[in-house]
């Protein structure tokens, strides 16, 4: 997705894979890897990257594009070994340039270290400073190479037996509390980590055996283990076990997963993970905190056709992300759910430039109304989020002109206000169009016949009905919606 693009942009995805039997050469970890990157391109377009290794040498393929464009059959051969982390790429903290491309690989005194991360430090500035200040120079502004170069730093006071790897990770953690998941691989082990809020989404996952691949799910040894930012990058080879959980450090070796620490967060904090996780990033068929995607948009639906009833013929959404809240509202106020607009599949980067004529073009280009469904209705058209307002308007054109006589939107989520500083690109306050109109300036400004959001305590509720983790402790970030930071922080200066 470019820049220039309407709504939120993505943020970055993250996978690894170890391999328990055949070392060094278990032949399919680059594949798999390959595969659950593809598996998360909608989390990130730029860049994309792996490193893999079979105990002693590394190996490294990265670059600018989709996974597709930056792996081939050629190019994959040279990405040999047991385990790998991948990487693909939104970026945040730094330009959208072949430097940046993570996963990061450096060289230190205790050996090779990739690194791949998604999410941005909100410390980052000073976190800058101190690595700077300890001599050592950064060949990037990325926030990604700052937590490579932390973690090679020799601590102050020494270590008694070679490098202590989990008490400088945990050093990291107590540095910097938001917002990371990343991959940390060494020669012969990957360390994967969750910031302690877990505002970032990881998940393990258990790499099955080629039989079970085959015949289903038997409850055999797991060939391997992996790790991913969803869990639709698990597909049919890789069996979803749980989530990571917030601060946790795992180790995966040869020998299996284990747990190394929970880090945890200052008294009396909640977690916060990314309410738009929900909304908008993620695929429908991922796996958050025990229930599916899918599930909770449909719930937003159903919650905003309570909020906000309207009577018409038809109820039918923005696809692809508001498919399943209309679904929801449709069941919830008893009106036929029909499809109201096709979308152009093809249409992918648009690098059209950010002209209103342009931008109505650019939209009738990727979304076409369906005559049938559309001529002589009075119709409720669900979209799960409004940002700039640039997506809504025309389509309603497009509508109309297909004979809609009423069109009512509704949004499956709250007024987008404030600015995200945990690695989501958020237009700025004043490109928001919720903080210049509320919704009945909105509606007459993109020509609706009304238009409701859902509200915030509709949204948490809707999210946290079938929420369920390991210990019971739910909570989420709304900070974009609400103005409320995790760390109880007003504004960027306050990190
Ligand atoms: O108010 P705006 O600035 O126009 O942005 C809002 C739109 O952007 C997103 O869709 P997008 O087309 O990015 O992706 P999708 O196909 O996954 O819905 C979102 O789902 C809204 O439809
Ligand atoms: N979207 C992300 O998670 C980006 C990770 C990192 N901050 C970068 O810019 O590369
Ligand atoms: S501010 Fe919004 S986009 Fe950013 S982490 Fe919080 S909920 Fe997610
Ligand atoms: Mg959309």
């Amino acid at each position: 997705m470019s820049k220039n693009a309407t709504g939120l942009t993505h943020e970055c995805g993250v996978f690894g894979a170890i391999g328990t039997e055949f070392w060094p050469e278990n032949v399919d970890i680059s594949q798999i890897i390959m595969i659950g990157l593809e598996a998360l391109q909608h989390r990130g377009q730029e860049s994309s990257g792996i490193v893999t290794t079979n105990g002693t040498s590394f190996h490294t393929q990265k670059g600018m594009g989709l996974v597709r464009n930056v792996f081939n059959s050629e190019n994959m051969k040279k990405l040999q070994g047991s385990m790998g982390i991948g990487h693909t790429r939104y970026s945040t903290s730094c330009a959208s340039d072949q430097v940046n491309c993570q996963p990061f690989f450096v060289h230190s005194i205790h050996g090779s270290l990739a690194v791949a991360h998604n999410g941005e430090l909100v410390n980052k500035d000073g976190l800058r400073k101190m690595v700077l200040g300890r001599g050592v120079g950064l060949s990037t502004h990325s926030d990604s190479e700052l937590i490579t170069q932390a973690l090679c730093l020799n601590p102050p006071e020494g270590e008694i037996n070679g490098p202590n790897w989990p008490g400088r990770i945990k050093h990291l953690m107590q540095l910097s509390p938001l917002s990371y998941s990343i991959v940390i691989m060494l020669k012969d082990r990957i360390y994967v980590v969750r910031d302690p809020y877990g505002n970032r989404p990881l998940c393990l996952g258990k790499i099955l055996p080629i039989s079970d691949r085959v015949n289903g799910f038997n409850d055999t040894q797991a060939e391997g283990w992996a790790v991913a930012s969803e869990s639709c990058a698990f597909l049919t080879h890789i069996r979803y076990v749980r989530e990571v959980y917030p601060g946790e450090i795992i180790e995966m070796t040869r020998a299996g997963i284990k747990t190394i620490d929970i880090i945890d967060r200052p008294e009396g904090k909640a977690p916060a993970f990314c309410i738009f996780e929900y909304v908008y990033f993620a695929r429908p068929n991922s796996i958050f905190e025990g229930q599916e995607v899918y599930s909770v948009r449909a719930q937003c639906g159903r919650q905003l056709a309570i909020e906000n009833p309207v009577d018409a013929d038809i109820v039918g959404s923005v696809p692809e992300s508001g498919n399943a809240a209309a679904h929801g509202f449709a069941k919830q106020s008893n009106i036929p759910f029909g499809e109201l607009l096709t979308k152009n599949t093809y249409v992918g980067r648009s690098f059209i430039q950010p002209t209103t004529r342009l931008r109505q073009l650019n939209v009738s280009l990727k979304f076409s109304p369906i005559g049938v469904n559309v001529a002589g209705k009075r119709l409720i058209l669900i979209d799960d989020s409004i940002v700039r307002g640039n997506t809504i308007g025309p389509i309603i054109k497009l509508l109309r002109k297909a004979g809609a006589t009423e069109v009512h939107i509704r949004v499956a989520s709250p007024p987008l206000q404030h600015p995200c500083y945990m690695g989501i690109n958020i237009p700025t306050k004043e490109e928001l169009i919720a903080n210049s109109l509320d919704s009945t300036d909105l509606a007459s400004h993109v020509g609706a016949d009304s238009l409701e959001y859902l509200s915030v305590d509709g949204l948490v509720k809707a999210v946290q009905r079938n929420a369920k983790m390991e210990n019971n402790k739910i909570g989420h970030c709304t900070a974009c919606l609400t103005g409320e930071y995790p760390d109880g922080i007003s504004s960027k200066e306050d990190w």
